[in-house]
């Protein structure tokens, strides 16, 4: 693999755990700009730079990991020509980009999510991207140390952030709750969180390991005349997949408009 050296504008929680990926890929060599100095100081062996074109002109490929509100005024700062880069900004067209950043500069686009932090993050690359076939083979080896790679096409990166980009949150709620009912019943409320996490990775290991489809293993589940199908039924009544396919729904409308 053709190592290429990176360089970080914005050094928040998304940009500490690519960085994370990139240690564990054996690369030491890389460049890092936040407007909060300190944020930069939290990774030992870095260089800190001093601009976000000082950044630009030192590394190779360049991580654009700060909030979408702010990426405008910051590709603004960029005067240098030819590199590449990527963006994880959510709902922020590769033609956005494109228009923001000097003519001969090469974009990738990408949607995360939080697991990264733990070596599990969802990670989708929009194809094609701009960036050569050596570059896109490092960044897809420095993903893959830290979670997942799928690619979709550009139209469908508004529902990635649908589903995984945001999804994080929408799994931490039903846990929450699992264990806010178990805690109702009686259930310590350490012991009710411990056992709703450790049901929910359960549940998606098993997903993983035996093949089996979501509803094949909700029907193992369910004995006939047993418990859980009480508690399938109450879902059911409540519409509780109609509720999320609507904040599916609302999530990709936001990223949609966003877009524009
Ligand atoms: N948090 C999430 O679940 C996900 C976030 N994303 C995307 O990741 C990007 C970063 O999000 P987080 O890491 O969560 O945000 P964060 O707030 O932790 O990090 C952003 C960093 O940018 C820095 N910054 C602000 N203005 C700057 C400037 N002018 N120049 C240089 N640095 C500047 C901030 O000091 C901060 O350290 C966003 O675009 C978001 O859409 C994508 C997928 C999931
Ligand atoms: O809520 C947000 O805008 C970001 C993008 C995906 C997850 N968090």
């Amino acid at each position: 693999m053709k190592v290429y050296k990176p360089g970080f504008i914005g050094c928040g929680n998304m940009a500490s755990a690519i960085i994370g990926g990139i240690k564990q890929a054996g690369i030491t060599e890389l460049y890092v700009f936040d407007k909060d100095m300190e944020k930069c100081r939290a990774f030992d062996g870095a260089t800190i730079c001093k601009s976000v074109d000082d950044v630009v002109k030192s590394a190779d490929i360049i991580f654009l990991c700060v909030k979408p509100n702010i990426l405008p005024e910051v590709l603004k700062e960029i005067t240098v020509e030819g590199k590449a880069f990527v963006s994880i900004a959510a709902g922020i067209t590769v033609e956005k980009i494109r228009e923001l950043l000097r003519p001969a500069a090469r974009i990738m686009r990408i949607m995360p999510n939080t697991p990264l932090l733990v070596g599990k993050g969802a990670i989708c690359i929009q194809m094609p991207t701009d960036l050569s076939e050596g570059e896109q083979i490092f960044i897809e080896e420095i993903f893959s140390a830290i979670g997942i790679v799928e690619h979709v096409g550009g139209n469908l990166m508004d529902s990635v952030t649908g589903v995984s980009g945001s999804g994080p949150a929408y799994v931490y709620m039903f846990i929450d709750a699992l264990a806010k009912a178990g805690a109702k019943h009686g259930l310590p409320e350490d012991v009710s969180l411990r056992l709703a996490v450790q049901t929910f990775e359960g549940a998606c290991e098993m997903l993983k390991q035996t093949g089996d489809t979501p509803s094949q293993l909700i029907h193992n589940v369910c004995s006939p005349g047993g418990t859980t199908i009480e508690a399938m039924k109450i879902f059911d009544m409540n519409e509780t997949r109609g509720i999320i396919e609507w904040a599916v729904d609302a999530c990709v409308a936001k990223s949609k408009e966003l877009s524009k």
